[in-house]
């Protein structure tokens, strides 16, 4: 699946939102991709994830178990796994802790696993996911995630496979260029906000 095909969906989608956002880093943006716009239709949500199963493949070989951060990474790293032939398990927070793997869930010794995110920004959340399953016995050999709208810069400490790449401005809630400043700004995602 292309870069263009995959935007062309989150576009019919309604996905690609314009406005004053709080992000999970607690930066702020302009632009909001709004993947819940995608996961709430099954037969998009498949199309793209078949995509990301295709670069999965391409980039990693075999892979055995999905592992994805709650919540925004929980449908689509069900859906990849299910393209993939793989299992898929997540990591979840306790209020306001750090990600784990709970339910009973573990990669298993011999195993090969890639962690999906759905969308990076600044990588923080890929980072948290990823040092959550440091000590599991299976390994984990990449990273791979809808869209990166780092302009590929975030840094997961391991190779990260994306479907599309964009370069989306993001700034300081104490630099906002005038334009954001004038907007109320609201937060989309899951994340507490500090304090
Ligand atoms: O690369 P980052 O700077 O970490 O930003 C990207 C993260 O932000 C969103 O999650 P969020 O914490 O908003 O919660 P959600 O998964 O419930 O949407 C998104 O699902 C990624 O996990
Ligand atoms: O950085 C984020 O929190 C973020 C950005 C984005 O475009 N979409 C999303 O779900 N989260
Ligand atoms: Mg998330």
């Amino acid at each position: 699946m292309t870069s263009d095909e995959v935007l062309d969906e989150f576009r019919a989608a309604g996905a690609l939102l314009e406005g004053h956002f709080i992000l999970s880093s607690g930066l702020r943006s302009a632009v909001f991709l709004q993947k819940m716009a995608i996961f709430t239709d099954p037969v998009r949500t498949a199309k793209v994830c078949a995509g990301l199963a295709d670069l999965i493949r391409a980039r990693y070989g075999a892979v055995d178990y999905i592992v994805s951060p709650a919540v925004g990474g929980i449908v689509p790293g069900y859906e990849t796994a299910r393209a993939l032939g793989a299992k898929a398990i997540f990591v979840e927070r306790d209020p306001g802790g750090p990600f784990a793997l709970r339910r009973g869930f573990r990669i298993p010794h011999g195993a090969r696993a890639v962690m999906v995110e759905d969308i990076v920004t600044t990588g923080l959340s890929s980072r948290e996911c990823l040092a959550a399953l440091r000590d599991e016995p299976g390994e984990v050999v990449g990273a791979a995630c809808l869209i990166d709208r780092s302009g590929g810069k975030a840094d997961l400490g391991m190779p990260l496979a994306a479907l599309v790449t964009l370069d989306i401005p993001n700034y300081s809630p104490d630099a906002l260029p005038p334009e954001l400043a004038a907007i109320p700004p609201v937060k989309p995602g899951s994340r507490a906000l500090p304090g």
